[in-house]
């Protein structure tokens, strides 16, 4: 027997997640029961849910979990009649870190300050591997539902753990924890039922607690989100609301209501007071919870549009049958219906909230990128969502909205003026703003990736055109600045235009800037530069030909380039440091780097060595 007993390492993560979970602190050690709780019930909604395709797997009558303390032995054992485990999943899932929850954590410690890691623990759990809090050795033996073999995992939570085969009547899951000495409390029914109480109220399976040979119930199984709005307190909310998104903050939103007449269903959702510690691979798609008459069905039902997916919460539904199956989900209309009435909800709830700048501001600085998805991709919400968007801007600190940017616009201002970039501090320094800021007009500032693409899309607000100050030319004509009169560039720009022609489509002068010498923008039809910069960085080619060189005439040194172009001078030279140095401006590197930097040093050289020749008169 003993040859079949399989040893494996622990993944390095593991490893580490153990550490801290050893080390937690002891008063937080009563999550470990909350964290095997409710895997047991989540794997029993597992198989309820499969079995609805596959009668093979379908549950025994009163599934259930059972939690069964033996003080003799020292052993607390918490059994379920779930989907199990194969030998493959039992390595997958008990030896790796599988799980965005426990990612989260990790990261979140790793963050974090040692005096608020206990509470972390506390408030996150670790699933499964909370289970080395309390016990010294821990053995799990498995029989997935519709096999015949059962396989046994076992570890003492150092470094690494065993796989060997074992029997188990039928399918499901037993986890025997053996007691350190100093968590032997755990082993006390009272104890427990009070923690299960505390932590596992909603789950609406029985959790029975053994005492003396006999099963009594521990939780009440009313679901949270049944009860009435006045039972339930803010804590409660906010204790849920952890429990479902795997965070440890307090809703900045919380959204509990029936729906009645032709669609009937309770809602209980929350919009998360942090943003969640995203895993590398961010799914697009909502995980709010289906529930068909308090039974969880599934998160994937895409209750939300992608655009809300950092709502959590759960629907729960009279208007399906409790056998409803994963193909029946696609084809009902309900569903629709349904995602139809929380949309509409939420955005109604954000709408009321907008309202108040200094509350809403928290809310647009965690998911407001998200939100902007929505402008992109979701037509029938668009003009609804350019309501709740908020903007820096060239004009103001803080964050803006349209409307009070369509109140500002001056006299004769027919367009919503923005401008695109990676980074919002960089942006309110841009040359591009230049000429704007001189005429007293305002610009919003974009810079998340999602806004190169999605003011295209919207176009314009309040019948306002939205216009991105780098995408052709804006005409100032309406709003003059006062300066002396700009040289005439007819003998220069057909110069430059030569000397570049394979660098870019037009050299052209602007009214756009006033004190920098040059910028770089996008040719009238052509995407804006912020999504020829993106496109270029995700390897698409995408020629600068497309990009226009925009001079400042009134600048000095457009100004002698003009008089030398006039007087048959050779200009060439000049064409491309005045190419490379609206690039740089722009935080892109110039076309040859090391050509640039020498060309700049040995013009730096001049100007010094022509002002020791010629001292101040
Ligand atoms: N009693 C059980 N029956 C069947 N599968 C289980 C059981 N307990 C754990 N698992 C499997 O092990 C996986 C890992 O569990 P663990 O508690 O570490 O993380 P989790 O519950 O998935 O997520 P999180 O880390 O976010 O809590 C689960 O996703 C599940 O697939």
């Amino acid at each position: 027997m003993t040859e079949s007993v399989e040893r494996h390492s622990f993944g390095a993560e593991v490893g580490r997640l153990l550490d801290l979970v050893v080390h937690a602190l002891y008063s937080e050690r009563e999550i470990f029961l909350r964290e095997l709780v409710a895997n047991a019930a989540d794997a029993v909604d597992r198989r309820r849910f499969e079995a609805l395709t596959n009668p093979d797997l379908s549950l025994p009558d009163a599934p259930r979990v059972r939690v069964v303390p033996d003080k003799a032995a020292r052993t607390l054992t918490i059994s379920d009649n779930g989907i199990g485990m194969d030998k493959a999943e039992l390595a997958q899932h008990l030896g790796t870190i599988a799980r965005s929850g426990t990612l989260a954590f990790t990261r979140a410690m790793a963050e974090s300050q040692a005096s608020d890691k206990p509470s972390l623990i506390g408030q996150f759990g670790v699933g499964f591997y909370s289970a080395f809090m309390v016990a010294e050795r821990v053995e799990v033996t498995s029989r997935r539902a519709g096999q015949q073999e059962a396989w046994a995992w076992a570890s003492e939570g150092r470094g690494e753990y065993t796989l060997a085969p074992a029997t188990r009547e039928e399918a499901g899951t037993d986890i025997v924890l053996h007691m350190k000495a100093d968590a032997e409390e755990f082993l006390e029914p009272i104890r427990l039922q009070t923690i299960i109480r505390k932590w596992a109220d909603h789950i609406t399976l029985p959790i029975m607690v053994v005492k003396d040979g006999e099963e009594q119930a521990a939780n009440e199984g009313t679901a949270l989100w049944r009860k009435p709005k006045s039972e339930i307190t803010e804590e409660a909310y906010a204790d849920f609301h952890r429990h479902l998104g795997h965070v440890f903050d307090t809703p900045w939103a919380t959204l509990h209501w029936r729906a009645e007449g032709t669609l009937e269903f309770t809602a209980l959702l929350f919009i998360p007071g942090m943003k969640p510690f995203t895993p590398v691979e961010e799914a697009r798609e909502s995980r709010l919870r289906l529930h068909v008459r308090r039974m969880f069905i599934t998160d994937e039902a895409a209750l939300l549009p992608p655009w809300l997916r950092f709502v959590t919460g759960v629907v729960d539904t009279e208007d399906l049958p409790l056998n409803v199956s994963r193909e029946m989900l696609q084809a009902t209309p309900v569903l629709a219906r349904i995602r139809r009435a929380v949309t509409a909800r939420v955005l109604s709830e954000l709408k009321t909230r907008a309202k108040d700048a200094e509350a809403y501001t928290p809310f647009w600085e965690n998911f407001g990128a998200t939100l902007k998805e929505g402008v992109w991709e979701d037509a029938e919400h668009r003009t609804e969502l350019a309501g709740l968007l908020r903007f820096r801007s060239s004009a103001q600190e803080g964050w803006t909205s349209l409307a009070n940017y369509v109140a500002r616009m001056k006299d004769g201002q027919q367009e919503i003026y923005f401008l695109v970039g990676d980074d919002a501090a960089a942006l309110a320094k841009s040359p591009q703003l230049e000429g704007f800021r001189a005429r007293g007009l305002e610009v919003l500032l974009l810079s998340d990736p999602i806004d190169a693409f999605w003011p295209e899309r919207l176009a314009s607000f309040e019948g306002k055109a939205l216009r991105s100050i780098t995408q052709g030319q804006v005409d100032l004509s309406e709003h003059k600045v006062e300066g002396e009169p700009a040289p005439d560039l007819a003998a220069l720009l057909p110069l430059l235009r030569e000397a570049l022609k394979e660098d870019v489509a037009a050299v052209e002068e602007t009214a756009q800037l006033v004190d920098s010498v040059a910028v770089l923008a996008a040719q009238a039809g052509a995407p804006d530069l912020q999504m020829q910069r993106m496109m270029r960085r995700a390897g698409r080619a995408f020629g600068p030909d497309r990009a226009v060189l925009r001079l400042n005439p009134r600048h000095p040194l457009v100004r002698r380039l003009a008089a030398g172009a006039e007087a048959g001078e050779d200009v060439t030279e000049m064409a491309g440091m005045l190419l490379d140095l609206a690039r740089v401006q722009d935080g892109d590197a110039p076309r040859d780097p090391a050509g640039f930097a020498r060309r700049v040093a040995a013009a730096l050289a001049d100007v010094r060595s022509a002002s020791a020749e010629s001292p101040e008169p």
